[in-house]
């Protein structure tokens, strides 16, 4: 993944803050701005108030002085308490449109990012890390940012009274400073360095944690009494993640005391020429509450820098990998269109090799697939059925060799918006029933009785009928639902399937896995009767099904080996035959 400077990160960060919430953005920089004229008020009425004191106790001065002093140091003291609420009123409002900014252009990017940004490592490390920590240091970056508005207008300020004093001792105490900042950097470079190094223990500790809480691992976990294998490797995690980060903290706080520690000395030593300049008569005594006022500002606001930028610093990556995810490229997944003379489909030379693989999974396939085709893809595990139907799907175009549309005339037809699919891993999506079918065709709104329908194609109508809300019930667990058996699962997805009329290209990946044989049976015979002139595809391991389709294709290391009906490929004795033998000896013997 691209690599970008921790600065580029912050402003990155800051203009998404800002486009988030104009308003509140400009406000925070306002207080920002008024907090500093704030301080030097606070500043001035208490060298202002001494002085007074200082004459009013000599004689030269009338109490009315002291008087507006102190009121002009309460002035000072209001406007920072009106501008504490100002500050926690708009970071607030900043940061939920800022949280609201991020979940969505998250949600959005994840959903529509290709599919195969899903089958490689890098991917799935930047999301993970995005989900830990990337809004939390966003809204880090907007607050050191502000410090930056405060460090900056402060400066010239401030440096403007800090010239008061002998040039010489104001220069030196600067570049003390300045210097110690340099001379840390080289230590938190080693920290980030240190903090990169936990992520991958952090990564696995969570995936180890998270089995425990999952409905589909927990059966199993329980089952095979995984508590104490799955705590050991946690555990093992979390004693190499322990030292690093005993590693990191050493480091940081020793850093960071120190950098305080010695920060502190120029303070105090320009507190001493001060207090010297005032006793030869340079200056009045207020001036000595002034200088420590102003010190202590300075000293908090450099301080304060030094330790969110270090936090920046080292943390930065979160922002990155967030901003990198936003730079993934989007598929457009075309809304279904009809295409009344669609014919079929050609596959020419198809190749396909994962991204992270160093062999091919799709090895030069070749294929014509007619309308009204019934066809079953078969062949052994890992053999290339999900990656074909994956590039038939359009889930990707990264793939060598052509695929040509007939009938589609001048216009290029995408094929997602010919196809409508179950998946092995088919979706369960914890909504209303209804809205579990109209999910199949999106844009279209159900009227009860098409929804009814649906059901009843299925074979759902009289379960659902006995369900208090009916079609409105809700699924899962997330609310108060009622939840299905898997195999009724796998009936509402293929309710879903029906839902689509536009669809030409039906792709079944093991439909049926879930259902019992009469069940099975069942559905077959619904597919294929209302599948019409639709072409279907059909993987699945049970072969018997196979038999009913006018094609069967059979794929053996990335490519068709064999094609041709039932009775052709239990001639030809090859794979099709010894595989579909094999299953009949099992129910026959
Ligand atoms: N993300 C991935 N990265 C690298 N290789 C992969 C990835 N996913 C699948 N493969 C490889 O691609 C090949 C084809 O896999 P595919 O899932 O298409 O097989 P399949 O025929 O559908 O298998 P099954 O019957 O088990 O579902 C396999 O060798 C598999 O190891």
């Amino acid at each position: 993944m691209h690599k970008m400077p921790a600065l580029k990160a912050l402003i990155e960060a800051n203009q998404f803050a800002y486009k988030s919430h104009k308003g509140a953005y400009i406000g925070r920089v306002l207080t920002e701005i008024i907090g500093v004229f704030g301080a030097l008020l606070s500043m001035k009425s208490v060298e202002y108030t001494t002085n007074s004191a200082y004459r009013l106790f000599e004689g030269q001065a009338h109490i009315n002085e002291v008087i507006v002093g102190v009121s002009l140091f309460a002035l000072g003291s209001l406007i920072f308490y009106l501008l504490g609420i100002a500050k926690d009123l708009l970071d607030n409002k900043l940061m939920l449109h800022m949280s609201y900014d991020f979940e969505y252009a998250l949600g959005r990017k994840l959903g529509k990012v290709n599919w195969e940004y899903y089958e490689n490592h890098e991917t799935a490390v930047e999301i993970y890390k995005v989900r830990e920590k990337s809004l939390e240091q966003m809204k880090n970056f907007v607050g050191l940012m502000m410090q930056g508005v405060y460090f900056v207008l402060g400066g010239v300020i401030f440096l403007t009274l800090l010239a008061q004093i002998n040039l010489v001792a104001v220069v030196a105490y600067l570049v003390l400073l300045l210097f110690m900042n340099k001379a840390f950097e080289k230590v938190y470079k080693q920290v980030k360095d240190a903090w990169d190094e936990l992520q991958p223990y952090k990564q696995k500790q969570n995936y180890f944690f998270s089995l425990s809480g999952d409905k589909v691992t927990h059966q199993e976990y329980q089952f095979n009494r995984l508590f104490g294998f799955v705590a050991n490797r946690w555990e093992q995690l979390y004693h190499a993640e322990y030292k690093v980060q005993m590693k990191i903290f050493g480091k940081y706080e020793i850093t960071f005391q120190t950098a305080r520690f010695l920060i502190n000395l120029p303070y105090i030593a320009m507190l001493i020429f001060v207090g010297y300049e005032i006793a030869v008569g340079k200056h009045e005594i207020g001036f000595l509450m002034l200088c420590n006022q102003l010190f202590n500002y300075v000293l908090d606001l450099v301080t304060g820098i030094q330790y969110s930028v270090n936090d920046a610093r080292t943390q930065y990556g979160f922002v990155e990998s967030f901003f990198n995810l936003l730079k993934l490229e989007e598929v457009e997944k075309s809304s279904n269109v009809s295409s009344q003379d669609f014919k079929g489909i050609h596959f020419d030379q198809l190749a396909y090799a994962y991204p992270q693989a160093q062999n091919k999974s799709l090895k030069g396939v070749e294929l014509n697939i007619k309308l009204g085709e019934k066809i079953a893809i078969v062949g052994h595990n890992g053999s290339g059925k999900t990656t074909f139907t994956n590039i038939l799907l359009d889930l990707t175009d990264r793939f060598e060799g052509t695929i040509n549309i007939e009938g589609s005339g001048e216009e290029k037809i995408p094929l997602s918006s010919l196809s409508s699919c179950i998946l092995q891993d088919f979706a369960q999506y914890q909504l209303t029933i209804r809205e579990n079918i109209e999910l199949g065709y999106i844009g279209k709104k159900f009227t009860d009785v098409e929804i009814w329908k649906c059901l009843e194609q299925v074979g759902l109508k009289e379960m659902v009928t006995k369900l208090p809300q009916g079609i409105d019930t809700m699924l899962g667990q997330l609310q108060e639902g009622v939840d299905l058996s898997k195999g009724q699962w796998q009936r509402i997805a293929i309710a879903r399937l029906l839902a689509n009329p536009e669809a030409k290209i039906w792709v079944l990946d093991e439909p049926t896995a879930y259902l019992d044989p009469i069940s099975e049976i069942e559905i077959y015979d619904l597919i294929y009767k209302l599948a019409g002139e639709r072409i279907v595809l059909f993987i699945s391991h049970r072969l018997g099904f196979a038999k009913r389709t006018d094609r069967i294709i059979v794929f053996h290391d990335g490519k068709i080996v064999e094609q041709g009906s039932h009775a052709q490929l239990i001639e030809q004795e090859g794979i099709y035959a010894e595989m579909y033998k094999t299953q009949e000896a099992w129910y026959v013997a």
